[in-house]
């Protein structure tokens, strides 16, 4: 109310004012009366207005489905303000919103537009107002304004300026970014090929990220794992060391090594630690540098932005634009050319400066807490440029299972930590390189041996066809599994032993692996 006055006051001045002013201006300066009239009352309005206004809009519309972090933070800052735990409203609001969720499993509710909520910090009063901007029909960026972009709008009394601008927005951030970290449910977004004629060209889709696993469970060195969380923890509470230095707040990291020793289950672990998102970007299917740009711009804060197999993607890009690209004779251009444009529109034109641009220009200096991924099986081959310290900070080797990966796999799967076979499967995994995705295999209920179990266990007290969890495990499948497992790693020395001598018969120096020798 006290406002309501104070701006009725201030409006019926300025329409005063105005009044008296017309004629001095109108014979005076009459071909440039209103341009003056209206200038002059703006002026006067803001010195006679007591209140200042902030607009917080979205982010012009830009994103496809979400809207931009100030936006979302302010969301939550508001809902938590404006209604109790269960929901209720605490505020006098006659019209709702309903917003996705976090996990976009169920609704929130927020106050709808025009709707007005007062909050009082520290006995200061701020307006907060949502607004819905009228439909512009203008273009940025390629992308037309969605009729629906909203912006929050908030009010005060000139005299707390200062006070709003250096304390309350400050804390506004800090507890809506408090309130969406303890609420958050991670999500994996993937990057989504619009048709051209909806105006977008690619979108992040998102799902509810389930991943479970965590550091505890990831069979690899613990002093390894040790480093790398340590390394991460370092990051994330690191903002004031890059503000300081003068360096954007991102770090690149490189996992690389044989297909399932786990660089996959490695980023689910990452993400669970750290409680980032997770957005898997397929670089084959990003049309071109602005999209791959666009698409970069879109991430959040607090994410992990993977590029998985880097080395194919790239040569998977190199390869058709060498296709496209090659010297062709007129007829055949001719006769190609049709098929060309096609293949243009639905090919990738995505280039590594591209991508190297994006990991040190745009894309750092767009807000911070941005982790990059890449993956690979062959490190050697990707370009130096890709490799280097400030693009990929850390390099990970992803190595075959040990001794010691295979014990926290058995305590994760079988519920163990010792057993008499583990002596014998240490032996046999000094001799062969298997990988954790094998041993897992190994370990896990397979539906024959299940039935087969069955069979013999059909009169045991506690025997479930799926144990329910790895406490429920029963001593008869435990040693049938590592049995099992001692078979397979008997034969799968046997053939690397078969392996080794035909090889040194032909000549070869024995090297199996691509450059990927078994550590520790
Ligand atoms: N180090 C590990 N610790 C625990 N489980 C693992 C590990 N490595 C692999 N696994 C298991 O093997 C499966 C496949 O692993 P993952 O996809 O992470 O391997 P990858 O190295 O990414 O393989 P690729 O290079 O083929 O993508 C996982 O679902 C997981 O169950």
């Amino acid at each position: 109310m006290e406002m309501i006055w104070e701006k009725l006051w201030a409006g019926l001045a300025t329409i005063t004012t105005l009044i008296l002013a017309l004629p001095f201006f109108h014979s005076y300066l009459p071909n440039l009366v209103d341009y003056h009239i209206l200038k002059f009352a703006s002026k006067l309005f803001r010195f006679l207005n007591p209140y200042v206004e902030i607009k917080f809009p979205d982010d012009h519309g830009r994103r496809h489905f979400k809207s931009s972090d100030l936006d979302t933070v302010i969301n939550a800052y508001l809902r938590e303000a404006c209604f109790t735990d269960d929901g209720a409203c605490s505020q006098d609001f006659a019209h709702l919103r309903a917003t996705p969720s976090y996990d976009g499993a169920d609704v929130d509710f927020i106050m709808n537009d025009g709707e007005e909520v007062i909050i009082v910090h520290e006995g200061v009063k701020f307006w907060w107002s949502s607004h819905k901007n009228p439909p512009k029909g203008t273009c940025i960026y390629k992308y037309s304004v969605p009729e629906d972009s909203r912006y929050y709008r908030l009010i005060y009394h000139r005299r707390h300026d200062v006070f709003a601008r250096n304390n309350y927005i400050k804390h506004v951030l800090t507890e809506g970014n408090a309130i969406l970290d303890g609420q958050r449910k991670l999500k994996l977004f993937t990057n989504v090929r619009s048709d051209s004629r909806s105006g977008h060209c690619a979108y992040w889709s998102r799902v509810p990220f389930n991943h479970r696993t965590t550091f505890d469970m990831l069979a690899m060195d613990k002093e390894k794992k040790r480093e790398i969380k340590q390394d991460l923890e370092c990051f994330s509470q690191g903002q004031e060391y890059y503000e300081s230095v003068g360096k954007p707040w991102k770090r690149g990291y490189l996992l690389y090594g044989p297909p399932g020793t786990g660089k996959s289950t490695m980023i689910a672990a990452m993400a669970n630690f750290l409680k980032y998102d997770v957005y898997d970007l397929e670089l084959t299917s990003v049309k071109d540098n602005t999209t791959l740009r666009q698409l970069l711009i879109e991430t959040k804060r607090k994410s992990i932005v993977v590029i998985e197999d880097i080395d194919c993607t790239l040569q998977d890009l190199c390869i058709k634009r060498k296709k496209t690209g090659s010297e062709k004779n007129e007829d055949e251009e001719k006769t190609t050319k049709a098929t060309i444009d096609k293949d243009d529109k639905e090919e990738s034109k995505v280039t590594l400066s591209g991508l190297l641009n994006f990991i040190d220009g745009v894309w750092s200096s767009c807000g911070g807490e941005r982790i990059l991924v890449f993956t690979t099986n062959h490190k050697e081959k990707l370009d130096p440029a890709l490799l280097r310290r400030g693009r990929m900070d850390m390099h990970i080797k992803m190595s075959y299972c040990r001794f010691e990966g295979f014990q926290m796999l058995a305590k994760n799967y079988l519920g163990i930590d010792t057993h008499r076979s583990f002596s014998e499967i240490k032996n046999l995994l000094d001799s062969v390189e298997i990988t954790a995705a094998d041993l897992v295999e190994s370990l896990m209920p397979k539906s024959g041996s299940i039935k087969q179990l069955e069979e013999e266990d059909r009169n045991r007290e506690g025997w479930r066809l799926m144990p329910k969890s790895a406490s429920e495990i029963s001593d008869h499948f435990i040693n049938s599994c590592l049995d099992n497992l001692i078979k397979f790693l008997e034969e799968k020395r046997k053939s690397m032993s078969e392996k080794k001598s035909v090889d040194g018969a032909s000549g070869c120096n024995g090297e199996i692996t691509d450059g990927f020798k078994p550590t520790n």
